[in-house]
């Protein structure tokens, strides 16, 4: 999918000042609030950093819609037993290197929201820091439902089955290979047009997620900013008895709302949902010898307070060229101070030949040791790499945090955890022989 001025779906370009509207002139000209909105609309502000961030950082939109976001009834508690934010109160597990089998799809009718279990994470929405991950496994669309989460952004990953996201800002229409990210706070619905759909979800309590900077590279790579799409204004004028759900202070809340809050007729400005198609990554590498940092990889990071450190990274390894020589290529073995939850959405995963399947997920902890498996380091060993290699057919992410990732209680007790995991490294045998060198 490319985008251009001819595309009528989506605008482009990472934390552009976006400025778009369904009907003509229903955006304010010179001013935001204006003693009269265009159309008889509502102008809305919609904040997702601190109105006195630097500028540099600093994301909020305007909204012009048929009812303000404060029209609905109060809201109630809704059971969410599947549902955990406040990893203070999680418990942390053993360092053991955990895997897990994908979340099978729902038997009963299960829409995106009811969906969701929470598999790790670490921080709170209290304290502004950390994430959570979830797992979503859906066959049904939301119908005159519609949610947001006032504890983070979301950014969805999306496995298997394409995501029709209608947002207060318009539509995203996501597939596999492809992600979102829809910024907190904001309303969305997802149909699901192949009848389910699988996938994963990082919810970043902290700052947002951004681009990253370039250095060295220099002004062009990894994530380029033009490939980042977001919707078109598109609104709904629809009455009904629907429900807002919202996610806030980790609970699951509902309230009665008698119209589509999708009402948004024009908006302008740097706080939108976006898509990011990961195949349009430019991805680098070594092209002479050694395995580099997976740093090289990032798409999206949300920094933390120390610089040079994120709260969050958003990592993937799509298809590449591996070219260096004399090398052991895959990735190699390692301990590191920052925490590994990874997931495959297509295909293999080149440090390991079997056991990590897409829609599956591994853990790899603050200094836990993980790397290559038994059969991945024989046969990477031994290659010849005199040639280039394609590493094809794969789509791997990681979402790598600073802080120790705790699983739920869930993901420690559920069938899908793979118990023999820690095997795949138990056949690495000693080869050291101090007389060959
Ligand atoms: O553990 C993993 O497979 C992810 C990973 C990949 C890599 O190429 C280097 C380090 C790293 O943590
Ligand atoms: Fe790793």
């Amino acid at each position: 999918m490319s985008v251009n001025d001819t595309d009528d779906r989506y605008i482009s370009g990472w934390g552009n000042e976006f400025a778009t509207e369904a009907l003509p002139g229903a955006l304010p000209v010179g001013q935001n609030s204006p003693q009269r909105a265009p159309y008889g609309l509502y102008p809305e502000q919609i904040s997702g950093t601190a109105f006195t961030a630097p500028r540099s950082h600093n994301r909020r939109s305007w909204m012009y819609r048929i009812r303000p976001g404060a029209v609905h009834k109060p809201f109630q508690l809704v059971d969410a037993p599947a549902l955990v934010s406040d990893f203070s109160t999680v418990p942390p597990t053993p360092p053991n290197q955990l895997r897990w089998n994908p979340l099978p799809m729902p038997q009963a009718d299960t829409d995106f929201i009811d969906g969701w279990v929470t598999m790790a994470g670490n921080g709170s929405p209290d304290a502004q820091t950390g994430c959570a991950i979830h797992l979503y496994a859906a066959n049904r669309s939301m119908e005159g439902r519609f949610f947001y989460t006032a504890d983070g952004e979301l950014l969805v990953v999306p496995q298997e089955g394409r995501l029709r996201i209608d947002t207060e800002m318009g539509r995203l229409d996501v597939e596999p290979q492809e992600i979102a990210v829809i910024p907190r706070g904001v309303r969305f619905r997802v149909a699901l047009p192949d009848g389910q759909a699988r996938g994963y979800i990082c919810e970043n309590f902290g700052a947002l997620l951004r681009v990253p900077d370039l250095g060295v590279i220099g002004s062009n790579g990894l994530a380029n900013p033009r490939d980042f799409l977001s919707p078109r204004a598109r609104y709904e004028d629809e009455e009904g008895d629907f429900e807002l759900l919202a996610k806030f202070g980790g609970r699951l809340w509902s309230a009665p709302i008698g119209h589509s809050p999708l009402d948004v007729v024009a908006w302008h400005g740097n706080y939108a949902p976006y898509k990011y198609d990961l195949l349009r990554f430019n991805t680098i590498g070594s092209i002479s010898y050694d395995h580099p940092d997976p740093s090289i990889f990032l798409v999206l990071h949300a920094p933390s307070n120390t610089p040079g450190v994120d709260s969050l990274d958003f990592v993937i390894f799509p298809p590449r060229w591996l070219a260096a020589e004399n090398t052991f290529r895959p990735p190699w073995f390692h301990r590191n101070v920052a925490s590994e939850f990874m997931g495959l959405i297509y295909g293999a995963y080149d440090a390991k030949a079997e056991g990590f399947v897409p829609g599956g997920a591994s853990l790899h902890n603050c200094m836990s040791g993980h790397g290559p498996d038994g059969e991945t380091f024989e046969k990477a060993s031994r290659s010849d790499t005199s040639k280039p290699h394609k590493v094809a057919d794969t789509m791997a992410f990681m979402f790598e945090t600073s802080a120790v990732i705790r699983p739920t209680q869930y993901a420690l007790e559920t069938s899908q955890l793979q118990a023999e995991y820690f095997q795949c490294w138990q056949t690495l045998r000693k080869n050291f022989d101090p007389q060959q060198k």
